[in-house]
């Protein structure tokens, strides 16, 4: 053995077929003083303490009788931008609408400005620090959309980045192209143009497996449920996942379009329909819900996610992590706000940000579980159980990110 992670206070292996529904959010089985043993990258054995000590192992780690779990999977980020839009902040302050900035030019097509100016080497160097960061809160996947090109060239210049970024970062990376974010304003009048246009990308973004997922923004001066069900039709037809940044603001049926499409999720959810809570409850489709920008975007209410899984709905948690509506990388604070705004118990807001969310980004078979054969991607947690970590919020809780077998981070302590 490579390793042995020894003394292990509580083992959430998080071991499920998943994607986990309804009440089985709430079963969530769990080791005590266990240990776990790893060798080439892989999660070789499962045990006891006490089994733990007849194993030959090149280097160990005592936990301390802490918190293990699978790493954290983090299913919805627009990773690759340039710029940045703290002077929205006093917008946001006077309550001016999310929407009314976006149709003055600002928000995402700000961002589309910053992105566009960004060298491929600058917005490579950001995306880089950015995945940095999510390690240390204990991300080891991470879903990132483009978006912010809104024209052929910037689009695969984001999708390139990020393919580049899971080659040269440890964690692994999951692409998605969101060409379709918002209208630019050259094609103010004919957003199905622009849909046309950049469904002209599928091609080439398959043949260079640049994305293997089609998201679309649905939504009121953006785009519309026809225009989005022909776009993400034509994505289908082309062999990609579908996704919908769906019911976010208004509530336009982006939920019951995720199910009718299939979509591998419907993100944000904020709005949903009862009619639509009973469509996704009922369907395979996950539903990724976004608190944190609630949350940021100051909003009184949230998605109904407790609803949700009371009807039989797969639920994920994420970050939403992007320049404007959601800027944090802290995953844990998200479990928080899911626990305190969404209702969510501890044992849910674990799956949702395990199993269920690698389920939304197709990666159920590899990651958000700790399983024998699996990808060792694993974190020692400074808390003595799972509760723990929704329960303290703000901080980062993050012992020690292992990932494939290596060590990727490790608190330091100052004293
Ligand atoms: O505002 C942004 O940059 C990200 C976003 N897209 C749709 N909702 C939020
Ligand atoms: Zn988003």
């Amino acid at each position: 053995m490579d390793i042995v992670i020894e003394n292990i206070g509580q083992l959430l292996t998080l071991d499920k077929k998943g994607p986990v529904k309804g009440s089985e959010m709430n079963d969530l089985s769990l080791l005590e003083n266990a240990a776990i043993g790893i060798k080439n990258g892989k999660i070789e054995w499962i045990g006891t303490a006490d089994e733990a000590t007849n194993i030959k192992a090149n280097s160990t780690i005592d936990a301390k009788g802490r918190l293990v779990t699978p790493g954290l999977v983090e299913p919805h980020t627009h990773l690759v931008f340039g710029g940045s839009r703290e002077q929205e902040m006093a917008l946001k302050q006077q309550d001016v609408p999310y929407l009314e900035i976006l149709k003055q030019g600002g928000g995402i097509l700000s961002t589309v400005n910053a992105t566009k100016k960004a060298s491929y080497d600058e917005l490579l160097e950001k995306a880089l620090f950015h995945l940095d960061r999510m390690a240390a809160y204990g991300i080891t996947t991470v879903e990132a959309k483009s978006g912010y090109g809104l024209d052929k060239e910037t689009e695969l210049k984001q999708l390139k980045v990020a393919k580049e970024a899971g080659e040269k970062h440890p964690l692994d990376i999951v692409s998605t192209f969101l060409g379709a974010h918002a209208i630019p304003p050259k094609y103010k009048a004919d957003p199905e143009g622009f849909l046309d246009l950049m469904a002209e990308l599928f091609d080439e973004i398959k043949a260079e497996n640049l994305a293997e997922f089609v998201d679309i923004f649905t939504e009121t001066g953006v785009f519309s449920i026809e225009q989005s069900r022909h776009y993400l039709q034509k994505a289908k037809d082309k062999g990609f996942g579908v996704k919908i940044h769906a019911d976010e603001i208004d509530p336009l049926g982006g939920t019951e379009l995720a199910v009718e499409l299939g979509a591998i999720s419907g993100d944000h959810l904020a709005v949903t329909s009862d009619e639509g809570i009973k469509q996704l409850a009922a369907s395979d489709t996950i539903g990724v819900i976004l608190p944190g920008t609630s949350f940021y975007l100051g909003k009184d209410t949230y998605s109904r996610a407790r609803e949700m899984i009371d009807a039989g709905a797969a639920i994920a948690i994420s970050t939403d992590f992007n320049p404007g509506s959601s800027v944090t990388e802290n995953l844990q604070l998200i479990m928080s706000i899911a626990a305190l705004k969404l209702k969510l118990s501890p044992e849910e807001i674990w799956h949702a940000v395990t199993v269920n969310a690698a389920h939304a980004i197709g990666r159920g078979d590899q990651a958000g579980s700790i399983a024998v054969g699996r990808n060792a991607d694993i974190v020692i947690w400074d808390a003595p159980n799972y509760m723990y970590i929704p329960y303290h919020y703000g901080v980062n809780h993050v012992n020690t990110v292992i990932k494939n077998g290596s060590v990727l981070f490790e608190r330091q302590e100052i004293r």
